[in-house]
């Protein structure tokens, strides 16, 4: 199954723009606040009419502004799961679940005892939602959505409200949920750790335009923190600016300095290669070997430390664990003040 979206919607001061399909699989929506992603899902639901365009779910159209065609929400067979589980208080968990199933029509879809097998909820059945924990409220609320025989799952930041510990229990049904279906699953979320857990595209939204399409690691940004420290010595070099000892080798700073310093070096100015570079004018080359790969970073050994460089795009091109490249610094270190700060950049507390 496959849902294909192609809509623009324009509220004051903002403009929905936007022609993607989602494939079997979790597509997750990424991008700021105001980017447009909810506004986007809401369409798709039923409970937004977009200007114009077109909405299919594997052939199904739910919406075609061309054809005056717009099912209302009940119709669509969209499971929509939100920030809060939105379970009926009144009615037992088996209640609830059994209300989703009542939407589902007559034939075929999963069973309630699949449903709870899945989602591990079988020992909640009897209870009411006042006794249960954020993350099995969830995962009901994911069994109910799943019951009505959805075409394609909608998920609105569904583990936002969850702690840590929650999330990391939630985690694995929603991986299990990927694997057994062949719904197309999108799913809202500001946490790119979730989505590197989850995801296998991702949907970069900003501005209410896609600005990128494709795996985790290819588009999801480097956390703003990535990068590696290190201590350095002053040495004597030719020409202005320092030369410094480090545990990775001789760099360059751009001010003079007599005594130790604190180096930073943020994975965004280091790139691999695989050959010597040639013609790299200002930039350092130091001899490397891949360590591992990770959240679109690769984990450098270089002298006697570890440096952090962004992962190129496509998987294809990533060289090996143990594979010899060529780490080249783009630009000098940034040079960190006692507290840890670069220095020139303005205090926080000014
Ligand atoms: N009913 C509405 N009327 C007018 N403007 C709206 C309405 N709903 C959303 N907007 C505007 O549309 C833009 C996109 O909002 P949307 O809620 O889709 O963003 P989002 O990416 O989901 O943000 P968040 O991550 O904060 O939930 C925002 O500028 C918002 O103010």
């Amino acid at each position: 199954m496959s849902l294909s979206v192609r809509i623009d919607h324009t509220w004051p001061g903002f403009a929905l723009s936007v022609d993607v399909t989602a494939p079997p699989g979790v597509t997750a929506l990424f991008g700021t606040s105001g980017a447009g992603k909810t506004t986007l899902i809401r369409a798709i639901a039923g409970l937004l009419r977009p200007d114009r365009g077109r909405i299919a779910v594997d052939g199904r159209v739910l919406f075609d502004s061309d054809r005056g065609v717009n099912l209302p929400p009940h119709r669509r067979r969209v499971g929509y799961v939100f920030q809060d589980a939105r379970l009926f208080p009144h009615l037992s968990v088996r209640q609830n679940l059994l209300y989703g199933r009542w939407f589902a029509g007559p034939g075929g879809g999963p069973t309630l005892a699949q449903i709870t097998d899945l989602l591990g909820i079988a020992p909640l059945l009897e209870r009411h939602p006042a006794a249960l924990s954020g993350g099995e409220a969830q995962r009901v609320a994911l069994g109910r959505a799943l019951l009505a025989r959805p075409g394609i799952l909608l998920l609105d930041e569904p583990l936002a409200a969850l702690d840590q510990p929650r999330k990391a229990e939630i985690l694995p049904y929603l991986r299990a949920l990927r694997d057994a279906t062949d719904l197309p699953i999108l799913h809202v979320s500001h946490d790119p750790q979730e989505i590197r857990a989850l995801a296998t595209t991702v949907l970069r939204l900003e501005g209410g335009r896609v600005i990128a399409q494709g795996p985790p690691d290819a588009v999801l940004p480097l956390p703003l923190d990535a990068g590696v420290t290190l201590r350095a010595t002053p040495r004597d070099g030719p020409g202005p600016g320092q030369w410094v000892d480090t545990a990775a080798g001789v760099l360059h700073v751009a001010t003079r300095a007599t005594g130790p310093l604190q180096l930073r070096i943020a994975a965004d100015q280091v790139m691999v290669a695989t050959a010597p570079p040639a013609g790299l004018l200002g930039a350092t080359v130091l001899p490397a070997r891949v360590v591992e790969q990770a959240d679109g970073l690769l984990r450098l050994a270089v002298g006697t430390t570890h440096l952090l460089a962004r992962a190129p795009q496509d998987p294809a091109l990533c060289p090996p664990p143990g594979c010899a490249v060529h780490a080249v610094l783009l630009r000098d270190p940034t040079v960190l003040d006692a507290t840890g700060r670069a220095t020139g950049s303005p205090s926080q507390t000014d």
